[in-house]
């Protein structure tokens, strides 16, 4: 079992991670909460395989448990969901005595957590992550959100949970697609700080050697993100490192009306094409892109998209790294080594560059 910290002053919390951990939740819950309610929000896919594990484990806690269960998939991160998961606390009578347990995915996670940050002003929350791109990412560091028609995660806040339970044999029911958009997430760690995750990555076997390594891809995974958050929890400066791939990758999704790629998808077809283009630039060391781009084929991903950068720098003007008529781009110095480049909005065209 690895504890990991996250030390954010009145919210720090620990992260767990370790198989076998679904049945013991709720008692460790019980450890750090007074509740008498928890309600747990999860989407279909996964209330089917494991609704009655979670509330078996969080009756071991002594709560009263409500699912509330939305429907699965980023086109449902939106006001309208939303709007019935508040419907539903409210039904349940929920206080803010009483807590919140995403249990999912990163979409249920970052609308239930966003729900959690807003219902009541604030109700105590605590994630458990049941997809690669949850345990390695979306749980930990606090962004919670759903999607407007108009761009990603739009609507929002920097909430932290009070603890992160993650049990990696959960993923063993994880369908392939989504097995490949979480490690997206994992190579952008590769990339922009831990190049011996990256060499893990783009070496990567078989499915058993996979499994294998999955501890380890979420144990350095998650201490990368520790480290940039706890640097820089509101993202003004080093945390945008976490943005790498997604000023293209957030573009890509709105454009297709968060239905045909997916959020890890989206961040490897942008990692692929802003490396390609800064090393042409002479900002990244020679030979990058092409292992980027090989890693990123290695792991079954996308690496472009056949849509003019003409029409997607309209949806890049909503990125929340833009100030006035200006934008952070997160580019690669090299593997394992990233910076915060500030453009001009209207040179944007020299950057992202589809064909
Ligand atoms: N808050 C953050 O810091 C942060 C970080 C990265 C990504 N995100 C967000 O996370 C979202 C993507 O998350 P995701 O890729 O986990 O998508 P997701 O929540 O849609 O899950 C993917 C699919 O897997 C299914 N599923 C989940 N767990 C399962 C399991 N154990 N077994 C079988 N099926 C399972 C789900 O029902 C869904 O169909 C995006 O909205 C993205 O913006 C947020
Ligand atoms: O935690 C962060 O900071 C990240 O940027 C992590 C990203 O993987 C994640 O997709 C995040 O939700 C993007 O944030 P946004 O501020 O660009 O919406
Ligand atoms: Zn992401």
């Amino acid at each position: 079992m690895a504890v990991v910290n996250m030390d954010l002053g009145k919210e720090s919390y620990k992260i767990e991670i370790e198989r076998g951990l679904l049945p013991h939740i709720g008692e460790k819950i019980r450890k750090l909460t007074k509740a008498q309610k928890i309600a747990v929000i999860t989407d279909n896919h996964v209330q089917a395989i494991y609704g009655d594990k979670i509330r078996e484990s969080l009756q071991q806690g002594d709560f009263h448990v409500r699912i509330i269960e939305m429907p699965a998939g980023e086109e449902n991160k939106n006001i309208h969901v939303l709007e019935g998961v508040y419907n539903e606390l409210c039904d349940f009578n929920l206080s803010r005595d009483d807590a919140i347990v995403t249990f999912s995915g990163g979409v249920p996670g970052d609308l239930g957590g966003f729900a959690a940050a807003s219902y009541m002003r604030g109700v105590p929350f605590f994630q458990v992550p049941t997809t690669i791109l949850a345990q390695i990412d979306s749980s930990v560091g606090g962004k919670v959100a759903i999607d407007l028609p108009g761009g990603k995660n739009l609507a929002g806040a920097f909430y932290q949970p009070k603890g992160v339970f993650i049990d990696p044999d959960l993923l063993d029911t994880l369908p392939t697609r989504y097995v490949h958009d979480g490690l997206a997430e994992a190579l952008k760690y590769g990339c922009i700080g831990d190049p011996e995750l990256f060499e893990l990555l783009e070496n990567i076997g078989s499915e058993e050697d996979l499994r294998n390594h999955m501890e380890e891809i979420i144990l350095r995974s998650v201490l990368q993100k520790k480290k940039f958050v706890e640097e820089d929890r509101y993202d003004n400066g080093s945390r945008q490192m976490l943005n790498f791939g997604h000023t293209i990758g957030h573009a890509i999704e709105r454009y297709f009306n968060y239905s045909t790629y997916t959020h890890g998808e989206g961040v490897a077809i942008g990692m692929c094409l802003l490396t390609e283009q800064t090393e042409r630039l002479g900002i990244t060391e020679k030979g990058t892109a092409e292992r980027v781009i090989r890693a990123v084929h290695h792991l079954s991903l996308p690496t472009s998209i056949a849509v003019p950068a003409l029409e997607l720098i309209p949806q890049i003007m909503h990125d929340k790294k833009r100030r006035g008529g200006e934008i952070t781009l997160v580019v690669l110095d090299k593997i394992g080594k990233a910076h915060l480049l500030k453009v001009k909005t209207s040179e944007l065209d020299k950057y992202i560059v589809t064909e």
